[in-house]
């Protein structure tokens, strides 16, 4: 008789986590990878804009794959792209985390749900329950988008205060296949550093900015750099017109200047040194309605 393989029975795959805006999916993404994260963007080499967050514990290794937001909104070549990217990212995951709000349920999750492939299982996770005191209240809630839908489990939980997420993550284990991992946990690379680089001022545009702008602006690393432990990085952001740079600079420059405090404070938490950030705004015209324009930044 022989032994088994000692990893027999690891699992490991890709978990996409899709939902309207401001339920909690970037919340619950940090609290599920928590302090371990192994943050690494090789699949970013082919796939640029999705960042994967990964855990990997004794029997299984998450994947957690970010997307970006829906655009329902205009149709132009950028969003018909980006939303390519998000149907693409959710087929090609193997389990997938539709996170709602506690008490609403409304369009705009409803069209997020339609998007969701019917054969790729699916878990209906109800954040922000710490808000809700009414248990009975919940239970009929949860029973109400259950039944749009076959879902693989029905999961209340709350990231801010970290309620029921291994119940969640127990969930998702189950669901996972048989794989031996794919990722080592010390895999980052400098490459997805510089990807990682850009999606922080990327997410940094948009909390300060993206009321205002419209969804036509990119971030480009221009120079990445690494001297001991300090990263050197050096950044722009397209824009496709005069108006759009100067609502990312700001009043005396003082939303820029905002936009790259907090983009160097998140990478020096994540890459874990000292980072030195230069941004500079830059007009682009044109560069988003033009399909080869979009090839060459990547996004295709
Ligand atoms: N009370 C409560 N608030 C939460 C919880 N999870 C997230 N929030 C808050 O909800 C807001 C939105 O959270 P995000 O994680 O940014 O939501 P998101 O879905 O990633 O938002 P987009 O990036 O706009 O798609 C933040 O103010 C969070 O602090 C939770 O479990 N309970």
């Amino acid at each position: 008789m022989t032994d088994l393989p000692e990893k027999s029975g690891f699992r490991c795959g890709y978990i996409a986590i899709v939902g309207r805006p401001n339920v909690g999916k970037s919340t619950l993404m940090n609290v599920l990878v928590g302090a371990k994260v192994s943050i690494t963007s090789r699949k970013a080499q082919t796939t640029r804009h999705r960042i994967t967050g990964i855990q990997t514990t004794d029997d299984a290794q998450f994947i957690y794959v970010d997307t970006p937001g829906f655009q329902t909104r205009h149709s132009n070549p950028l969003n018909r792209t980006l939303n390519r990217t998000v149907t693409d990212t959710l087929s090609a995951s193997d389990v997938i985390l539709f996170v709602t709000e506690a008490g609403t349920y409304g369009d705009p999750d409803q069209k997020v749900l339609d998007l969701i492939p019917e054969d790729v299982p699916t878990i209906l996770v109800i954040n922000k329950s710490d808000r809700v005191k009414d248990r009975a209240g919940l239970m009929q809630f949860a029973q109400k988008i259950a039944a749009k839908r076959n879902f693989a489990a029905i999961v209340p939980v709350s990231a801010k205060q970290r309620f029921q997420l291994s119940n969640l993550q127990e969930e998702v284990r189950k669901l996972l296949p048989e794989n031996a991992p794919v990722f080592d946990q010390d895999d980052i690379t400098d490459r997805s550093e510089r990807f990682l680089a850009a999606e922080i001022v990327r997410e940094k545009v948009f909390r300060f900015a993206g009321d205002e702008l419209p969804y036509t602006s990119t971030v480009l690393i221009e120079k990445f750099e690494q001297e001991g432990a300090l990263r050197r990085i050096f950044a722009a952001i397209l824009v496709e017109r005069d108006s759009h740079k100067a609502m990312i600079i700001g009043q005396k420059g003082a939303r820029l200047k905002e936009i790259s405090t907090q983009a160097r404070l998140d990478m020096e938490k994540l890459f874990g040194g000292p980072v030195y950030l230069e941004i500079w705004v830059k007009v682009k015209s044109g560069w988003a309605d033009n399909e080869a324009g979009l090839r060459a930044y990547g996004y295709e």
